[in-house]
């Protein structure tokens, strides 16, 4: 992707590539009809804990930080080490911050009711994502989604104020540890991108305005569970073969969708006969990603329904996940058509 070093965004304001986080979201303040500088500082404050979390992830081998933590979340899922630290650190960052009344996380099994009177936002957070791939030097991530609670401020958190659609997001985004960190989110004004320099402590502007190709040639799915995809999905990968298409399936999440939105592409996680409604969870990995793709003119349907559409009702609830280029996935919904 060519970037123009003053590619100006959807507002024509033109940024070059080497813009702080912070300055950016100083100078983005006025795309917001309420703003008051709480949402820029609850960005600040994610960047902040994804610093400290990158550090972790940097060095989880050499600190005894990687391997199993030795309890299980309210998913079933053996915790991770990191999982339990990326969670500490995004959480007291959260309520350190002051902005946010209420998270909600993958590792835990209630909402955190911070019982912050002023606080007026909600936080969904995967906070350590592609937990398989910790050990082994892989990509892993941290999802975010942010919402602006319903109830007045002051009064106790209500289920209304967390059971929110995703089209209600405010802002979202991810962290991609990787080769490089990034941080790369959307105020619902575009997508940007910002790369963490260590050495400066500081995430710059390194990917202004974001757009996914509307096409691509690389679909992500887990082949390993093909025999327990229904005959929409076996059709549509078969016809992703005899297209010559590639196959790219990192097994994090954040980091397939990261290649795929930059690249072109199709991630899928369809609903299995372990995973009936998919393996994703809406609150906090869905969402956010699918605010992201539309935001960058991609898709992200769980088969029948735009992810943002869907009105939650379990904190943890699940998703069938289909997301990328905006041709991939017009074309694999007609497969998975046929299957009603
Ligand atoms: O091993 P599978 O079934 O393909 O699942 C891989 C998917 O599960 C996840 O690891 C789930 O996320 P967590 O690691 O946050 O639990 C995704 O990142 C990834 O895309
Ligand atoms: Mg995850
Ligand atoms: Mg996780």
């Amino acid at each position: 992707m060519k970037i123009n070093p003053y590619q100006p965004d959807q507002t024509g304001m033109a940024y070059s590539v080497g813009t702080t986080l912070d300055r950016f979201i100083k100078s983005k303040q006025s795309d917001f009809p309420f703003a008051s500088g709480e949402l820029s500082q609850l960005l600040r404050d994610i960047a902040l804990a994804a610093k400290i979390v990158n550090r972790e992830t940097n060095r989880a081998g050499l600190a005894n930080i990687g391997g199993a933590f030795g309890q299980t979340n309210v998913q079933g899922e053996e915790q991770q080490k990191l999982d339990v630290i990326a969670n500490i650190r995004f959480i007291r960052a959260l309520s350190k911050g002051g902005e946010v009344c209420a998270i909600v996380s993958e590792e835990e099994d209630a909402v955190i009711d911070l019982h912050n009177t002023s606080g007026k936002y909600v936080v969904a957070i995967d906070p350590l994502d592609g937990s398989s791939n910790i050990d082994v030097n892989i990509s892993i991530g941290t999802i975010f989604s942010i919402y602006r609670r319903i109830t007045p401020a002051g009064s106790p958190i209500q289920m209304e104020d967390v059971m929110q659609p995703g089209s209600k997001q405010v802002a979202a985004g991810y962290v991609l540890y990787g080769s490089s960190t990034m941080l790369v989110y959307t105020t619902g004004f575009g997508v940007n991108g910002f790369t963490y320099e260590s050495s400066l402590g500081e995430f710059f502007l390194s990917h202004p305005n974001i757009q996914a190709p509307k096409d691509g040639n690389i679909y992500s799915i887990n082949e390993g569970s093909e025999l327990e995809w229904n005959k929409g999905v076996q059709d549509y990968i078969r016809l992703c073969k005899e297209k010559g298409y590639s196959a790219r399936y990192i097994g994090s999440l954040v980091a397939d969708f990261h290649r795929n939105l930059l690249k072109g592409g199709i991630y899928i996680y369809p609903p299995t006969q372990k995973n009936p409604n998919g393996k994703l969870r809406l609150l906090y990995e869905a969402n956010a990603l699918a605010l992201l793709a539309e935001q960058a003119g991609a898709i992200a349907t769980d088969g029948k329904q735009n992810i943002l559409s869907i009105q939650p009702e379990s904190l943890h609830q699940r998703t069938p996940l289909i997301i990328g280029s905006e041709k991939m996935v017009q074309t694999a919904m007609e497969y998975f058509a046929e299957e009603k």
